[in-house]
C-alpha cells in the first residue's frame, strides 16, 4: 500500500536505528517535519540554530554511529553545511536533509525567498554534493525511494554524510512503500582473496622487523574495529600507542598501552618508543599537520604499514576492498608474537606525576582544574575536549577503562563541543558528560546549553576563562586574539527563564572550584557551567611547542614553480 516520500524518510531513519532528530523549522520543511512527527519511533530535537543542529546531530552519531538533521533551504542548509563538514571530516554518518522549493517554482521562472535571487535553485545541491558522499533531489516521487535508499546506503557503508533534498511540495506525494531495511544495510564486503594475499605479504613484512609497534587512529571507531585492534595487539605482545584523536579507543589501563603519540608533545614518551621502532603498524591513522605537530612526527613510509578503513598499504604493497576489523583478526590469527618493542618500553616507562592539591585559598591555576577534572572521570564518563588549549589537557588525562574521549580534531571549528556534547547525550543518556571548552569556543555556540536546559541533560561544562584565543596566540598572536569577555555564569541561568535548572558559578581559587566541583555533581535536573578564570599565559607547555611547529608549517614559503 502507497506511503508518502516524507513517511518513507521516517521510516528508513527509524529503521537505521535514529530515535531522536536534529530539526530547525523553516517553510520548506514544515510539511516533512510532520511526517517525521508521526512516527512513533522518532522524536524531534529542537536546535536554536542551524549551526548548532548540524553539530549536536554530528554529537549524536558519534554515540549512535547515526544521525539525521533536517534544515529549510539555504538559510537553514548553509549554516548546517559547517556541521556536514565535520561530520565528513570526523568519519560520521549524518543525513542532512533540506527542505526546498516546490518543484514548479523553477518551470515557473520564480523568484523565491531563502535563495540568492537567482530562477536556478540547484546550488545548494551542488554544493551538497562536494561535502558529502551522496547527494540526492526528490523531484518525482517515482523515484525518490531508490534515491533516499541510496544516499542512506552510501552514508552507512561509507561512514561520510549524505545530502537529501526535499522540495516543499513533494513530503506529502505518495510514493511506493519501502523494501526490506536490508538493501540498505550493505557493510563493506571484504574480499576474501584480498584478505589472504594482504595477511600473507604483511606477516613477511612485520617479520621482517625487529621491533614492530602498534598505533591506533581513529578510524578505528567508523570501522567498529577496536575490539580487533586489542586483539591485533595482544596477538603480537609490542607496544601500543594511540593518537590524539584515537584516545579511549585502546584501554589506558592495558599494559601495553605506552600512551598518545603526538611527536614531541605525546604523552607516557610514546614517541621514544614509536620512533624507536623499526616499523608501526598504524591502524585507522589519519597523519594531518596537527596530528603531526606540524609534520614533526610522520614517520617515513618505509617505517609504516597502513591498515586504512577499506585497504591496506606498506613499501611496494597495496590491497583494497578489505573492511579493517577483517584485516585485523586475521592478522591476530596469524601473526607470532614479538614482544621486544614492550620489554623495550618497559625499561623506559615514565611514572605518572601527582599533582599536589593546592591550598583551598590558592588562585586557581590550570594545573589544579586538571587535578579536580581527573579526579571526576569514572567509567561512565564521557570527556568532550574542544578546540584550544582543552585538547592538551585532555589528551594528557588517564582514562579510567570504560570512559570516553571525544575530540574534532580534523574540522576543528571551536565551539563544536557545546552542541555536539548535548547531540551525544540524546544518544547516550547514559553517560556521565564533562566538556572542557575555552571562553572563545563557547562565545560561537553557547545558545545550545538552552537546549540542555530544555531536555534537563546534567552536562558539567568546564568554561576556561584564559581572555582570548591561546592556540591562535601561540601560532601567531596579534590584537585579533582578544575577545571580549563574558559572564558565563550569569548566562547560563539566563537560559532558565521560568522553568529550568542550569546553574552557573565562576570560581578564582582551588577551594571555590571544588565546591563548585560538588554543586555541580549535585544538579542532576540541568547543566552546570563552572567558569575557571586563569591567565592566558597559563597554558600547557605542549600547546607551545605545537603551536611553535604549527607556525613554521603554516609558514612554509612558495615553492618557486619549476
Ligand atoms: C580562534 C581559534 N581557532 C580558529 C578558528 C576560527 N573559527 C572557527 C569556527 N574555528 C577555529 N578553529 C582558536 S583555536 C581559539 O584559540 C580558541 O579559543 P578558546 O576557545 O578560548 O581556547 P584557547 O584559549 O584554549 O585557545
Ligand atoms: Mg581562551
Amino acid at each position: 500500500m502507497a506511503t508518502t516520500i516524507g513517511s518513507y524518510i521516517a521510516t528508513r531513519l527509524a529503521q537505521i536505528g535514529i530515535k531522536n532528530h536534529f530539526v530547525v523549522p523553516g517553510d520548506y520543511n514544515l510539511v516533512l517535519l510532520d511526517k517525521l512527527q508521526e512516527n512513533p519511533n522518532l522524536q524531534e530535537v529542537n536546535c536554536s540554530n542551524e549551526l548548532n543542529c548540524s553539530f549536536a546531530a554530528e554529537g549524536y552519531a558519534r554515540a549512535k554511529g547515526i544521525a539525521a538533521v533536517i534544515v529549510t533551504f539555504s538559510v537553514g542548509a548553509f549554516s548546517a553545511f559547517d556541521g556536514i563538514g565535520s561530520a565528513y571530516g570526523e568519519n560520521l554518518p549524518v543525513i542532512l536533509i533540506s527542505g526546498s522549493p516546490n518543484t514548479n517554482d523553477e518551470g515557473d521562472h520564480h523568484l523565491l525567498h531563502h535563495t540568492i535571487g537567482t530562477h536556478s535553485f540547484d546550488y545548494q545541491y551542488e554544493m551538497a554534493q562536494r561535502i558529502t558522499c551522496a547527494a540526492v533531489q526528490l523531484k518525482n516521487a517515482e523515484d525518490a525511494p531508490r534515491l533516499i535508499d541510496y544516499a542512506i546506503r552510501e552514508s552507512l557503508t561509507q561512514k561520510k554524510p549524505c545530502y537529501i533534498e526535499v522540495p516543499t511540495n513533494m513530503s506529502s506525494a505518495s510514493c511506493a512503500p519501502p523494501g526490506p531495511i536490508e538493501a540498505v544495510l550493505c557493510p563493506l564486503e571484504t574480499n576474501p582473496k584480498a584478505l589472504e594475499a594482504a595477511v600473507t605479504s604483511s606477516i613477511k613484512f612485520i617479520e621482517s622487523r625487529l621491533k614492530p609497534t602498534l598505533l591506533a587512529g581513529p578510524k578505528l571507531k567508523c570501522a567498529g574495529a577496536e575490539q580487533a585492534f586489542i586483539r591485533l595487539a595482544e596477538a603480537l605482545g609490542c607496544a601500543v600507542a594511540v593518537l590524539p584523536a584515537a584516545k579511549s579507543l585502546f584501554p589506558e589501563d592495558h599494559p601495553q598501552f605506552c600512551g598518545v603519540y603526538w611527536g614531541q608533545v605525546s604523552t607516557k614518551k610514546a614517541d621514544a618508543i614509536i620512533e624507536w621502532s623499526d616499523l608501526t603498524i598504524c591502524a585507522g591513522c589519519v597523519f594531518t599537520d596537527y596530528s603531526t605537530t606540524g609534520w614533526t612526527s610522520l614517520q617515513s613510509s618505509a617505517h609504516r604499514l597502513e591498515a586504512g578503513f577499506d585497504d591496506v598499504k606498506f613499501s611496494g604493497h597495496y590491497f583494497d576492498q578489505i573492511a579493517l576489523s577483517d584485516f585485523l583478526n586475521a592478522l591476530a590469527d596469524r601473526i607470532s608474537t614479538n614482544d621486544k618493542s614492550l620489554i623495550e618500553y618497559n625499561r623506559l616507562r615514565p611514572t605518572s606525576p601527582t599533582i599536589e592539591a593546592a591550598r583551598p585559598t590558592a588562585p586557581i591555576t590550570r594545573k589544579e582544574m586538571v587535578r579536580q577534572i581527573h579526579k571526576l572521570i569514572t567509567s561512565e564518563t564521557t570527556l568532550f575536549a574542544e578546540t584550544g588549549d582543552s585538547w592538551f589537557n585532555g589528551i594528557q588525562m588517564d582514562l579510567t577503562r570504560g570512559a570516553c574521549f571525544e575530540i574534532e580534531m580534523q574540522w576543528g571549528h571551536i565551539g563544536w563541543s557545546i552542541p555536539a556534547c548535548v547531540g551525544y547525550a540524546v544518544g547516550a543518556p547514559e553517560r556521565k558528560i564533562i566538556t572542557m571548552v575555552g571562553d572563545g569556543s563557547f562565545q560561537m555556540t553557547a545558545q545550545e546549553v538552552s537546549l540542555m536546559v530544555r531536555l534537563k541533560k546534567p552536562i558539567i561544562i568546564f568554561l576556561i576563562n584564559n581572555f582570548g584565543y591561546t592556540i591562535e596566540v601561540e601560532i601567531h598572536d596579534g590584537p585579533y586574539n582578544n575577545i571580549k569577555n563574558w559572564n558565563y555564569a550569569a548566562l547560563v541561568e539566563a537560559f532558565n527563564a521560568n522553568d529550568g535548572k542550569a546553574k552557573g558559578f565562576q570560581v578564582r581559587t582551588a577551594g571555590e572550584l571544588a565546591d563548585a566541583i560538588e554543586k555541580a555533581n549535585s544538579n542532576v535536573e540541568g547543566p552546570t557551567l563552572i567558569e575557571i578564570q586563569i591567565n592566558r599565559d597559563d597554558c600547557t607547555n605542549e600547546l607551545i611547542t605545537w603551536g611553535h611547529f604549527v607556525a613554521l608549517a603554516n609558514g612554509r614559503p612558495p615553492r618557486l614553480s619549476s
